[in-house]
Parts: structure tokens; C-alpha cells; sequence
């Protein structure tokens, strides 16, 4: 199931589709060199800045970004696709040790600049947010494997593959996309994707999923009580293009029938599932309504190179949140 994505055709400076309908643009040196440029300028803002002040500072500096990789990105936001891929992003040739978990990263700042490659390009395709409840309120996230956490159910884990599943399922503000930046990912540990559109369902099942009889609970990377479960469908939006919320291991159906097609759909969301191996200085966008997504177990090292990603969530628009709230923030629950 495992798909190198950037094995077909494509070239440095070109923009395609590649084999499994994951569209791909690969920066030319040049355009790599131009981002370069916009970090140097860049990171001296951003060290004296909160995360959401930093935020508001990048999205118009986005417009810096080379014409080709931000009319990629606008498209790819405009015509809903729903995996999309940069290559040749900059990676620090000095970057430091993989942290050994999430909160070690936060304490030394590892990786500064490669989290303003990632709110860069990702202000073009939505608005960064966090959860109040979720690594302390950072607005980017580090994924790394954590010894303590080998077989837990969060992002940190090595051991017990991550199952196929929407980012923050519980939450009715959860993210249109998932951003996954690649800084190391020595051993070729893939990123697993699955489509709704490729899930075979029978039609009694589809009109199951879109009745509001499940319930979705907070996954273990949400800590204390903030983070509620909520219910509803499965399936809604157009019949044809449907929308997705599913994580089965944070799920329950709310009678037998609906318990039953959690695990259908589970069973044919794995089988229609493809693997995307990040490289180094690749930049993934998933599309949170329309695809889940995992990652297959691996042996973590635990020696300073491990497999590390930035990550950050992104809302097509931050104040569908503000409208049930009492406040205006990039932080949610
Ligand atoms: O490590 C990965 O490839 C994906 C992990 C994940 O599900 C996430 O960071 O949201
Ligand atoms: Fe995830």
C-alpha cells in the first residue's frame, strides 16, 4: 500500500498529478532559494513574537512566497483537492536533534524556521487555529516518536500504527486540512491516506452514516476536561462528493445498526488506504473532510534522528469558530 509519492514523471520546476491522484509541485532550486530568502527576513520577527501575533505577521509576508508555489496552493484550496503535496521546501542543513517528545521541542524552540516554511505556505490554504487542550496551546505541533508513548493512540507513538482517522474528531471546528511538514524521516515511515470517494459502501450503509446516531469523543492528545464529545453523522454534504468525520477508535455508534457500520466503514477506508512516504523538506496537505488519514507502526530509534514533522491545523475560515465563542483567538476550546 505504500506509494513514494514523486516516483512518476515530474521534475524539479514542475507541477503535476502523480500516480495516485496526489498533486505534487516540486520547487526549482531557484524558487527554494526565493523562500529562503523570505525566512532570513522572516526570523527575526518571529523570535520576538507569540504564536498568534506571529500568525497575523505571516500571512501577508506569504505573498513573498514564489507566483507558482502560491498559485498552487490558492488552486488546490479552490477546487477542494484533497491531497496535496510541496517538494523542495528548505530544511535546515544544521537542524538540531529530533526532541525526544512534544514538550522538549517546545522548551528549546527546535526548529523555528522550519515552522515559519509551514505557516507560510499553509496561510494560503487556511488559517491557522489550535486547541487550548492539545500540546499546551501551540499553534505548531511536533510529531516525533516519544518512548513513553510507543503504543499510545496520539501522534507520538512508534510501536501501534496510528488507524485511519479525522484530526480532532470530537470537535465541530475540527480542521479542513492537516499540514504535515517533513524535517527527517529516516527509515521511510509512511503517512496513510484513504478517500471517502474510494470507500465501497452499499447504499443502506451511506444513508446510515449520514443519520445522526454516533457519537465522537476527544482522542488522548486532548487532556483535561475541556474537550467534549459531541454527536452526528458519519456522511453529509453532496451525495456525490460527501464529507467525512470518522475515527473509530474515538467513535461509538449510538444502537447496534450504527456500532456495525463504523466497522464497515473502517474495513473499506483501510482497504481503499495508500501510504505517502514525506521526504525531508516536503510540505503534505490533507483535506480533513474528505480524507482520513494514519500511519503505519515503525521501530523508533530514539537516538536524535528520528522521524520528525511539523504540524499545523488550518480552518478555511477562522471566524465560523468566533461565532459561537466569546472571544476572537486563534486558540480553541
Ligand atoms: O505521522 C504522521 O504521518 C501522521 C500523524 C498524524 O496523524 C498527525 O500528526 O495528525
Ligand atoms: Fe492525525
Amino acid at each position: 500500500m505504500t506509494m513514494t509519492v514523486g516516483r512518476t514523471t515530474e521534475s524539479s520546476g514542475t507541477s503535476s498529478r502523480a500516480g495516485t491522484d496526489v498533486e505534487r509541485i516540486v520547487l526549482a532550486p531557484a524558487e527554494a532559494g526565493e523562500v529562503e530568502r523570505l525566512l532570513d527576513q522572516l526570523l527575526g520577527v518571529a523570535r520576538s513574537r507569540d504564536a498568534g501575533s506571529l500568525a497575523e505577521e505571516v500571512r501577508p509576508a506569504a505573498e513573498g512566497l514564489p507566483l507558482r508555489l502560491r498559485q498552487f496552493l490558492v488552486r488546490a484550496r479552490q477546487r477542494e483537492s484533497e491531497v496535496f503535496l510541496v517538494s523542495g521546501l528548505p530544511v535546515s542543513t544544521d537542524l538540531p536533534p529530533t526532541p525526544e517528545n512534544w514538550a522538549a521541542a517546545e522548551r528549546t524552540g527546535a526548529g523555528l524556521r522550519e515552522e515559519l516554511v509551514l505557516l507560510l505556505c499553509g496561510s494560503l490554504v487556511g488559517d491557522p487555529f489550535c486547541w487550548s487542550t492539545q500540546q499546551n496551546g501551540r499553534l505548531v505541533h511536533d510529531v516525533c516518536p516519544a518512548p513513553q508513548a510507543a503504543n499510545s493512540k496520539t501522534s507520538a507513538s512508534s510501536l501501534t500504527a496510528l488507524s485511519l482517522h479525522t484530526e480532532d474528531v470530537h470537535h465541530p471546528c475540527r480542521a479542513d486540512y492537516v499540514s504535515l511538514f517533513c524535517l527527517r524521516n529516516p527509515d521511510a515511515v509512511a503517512t496513510s491516506v484513504s478517500r471517502i470517494d474510494d470507500a465501497v459502501l452499499s447504499p443502506e450503509t451511506r444513508q446510515l452514516l449520514r443519520q445522526d446516531r454516533f457519537r465522537f469523543h476527544p482522542d488522548d492528545s486532548h487532556t483535561g476536561t475541556a474537550a467534549r464529545p459531541s454527536t452526528g453523522p458519519v456522511l453529509f454534504g453532496p451525495a456525490a462528493q460527501p464529507y467525512l468525520r470518522f475515527d473509530a477508535e474515538f467513535m461509538s455508534g449510538l444502537d447496534d445498526a450504527a456500532s456495525a457500520a463504523i466497522g464497515e466503514t473502517e474495513d473499506s477506508l483501510r482497504a481503499a488506504a495508500t501510504g505517502v512516504v514525506l521526504k525531508p523538506g516536503d510540505l503534505a496537505f490533507v483535506d480533513n473532510y474528505r480524507v482520513v488519514h494514519g500511519r503505519r507502526a515503525f521501530a523508533a530509534r530514539f537516538d536524535g534522528q528520528d522521524r520528525w514533522l511539523k504540524r499545523i491545523n488550518l480552518t478555511r475560515d477562522l471566524r465560523n469558530s468566533h461565532r459561537t465563542r466569546d472571544v476572537r483567538s486563534r486558540v480553541i476550546g
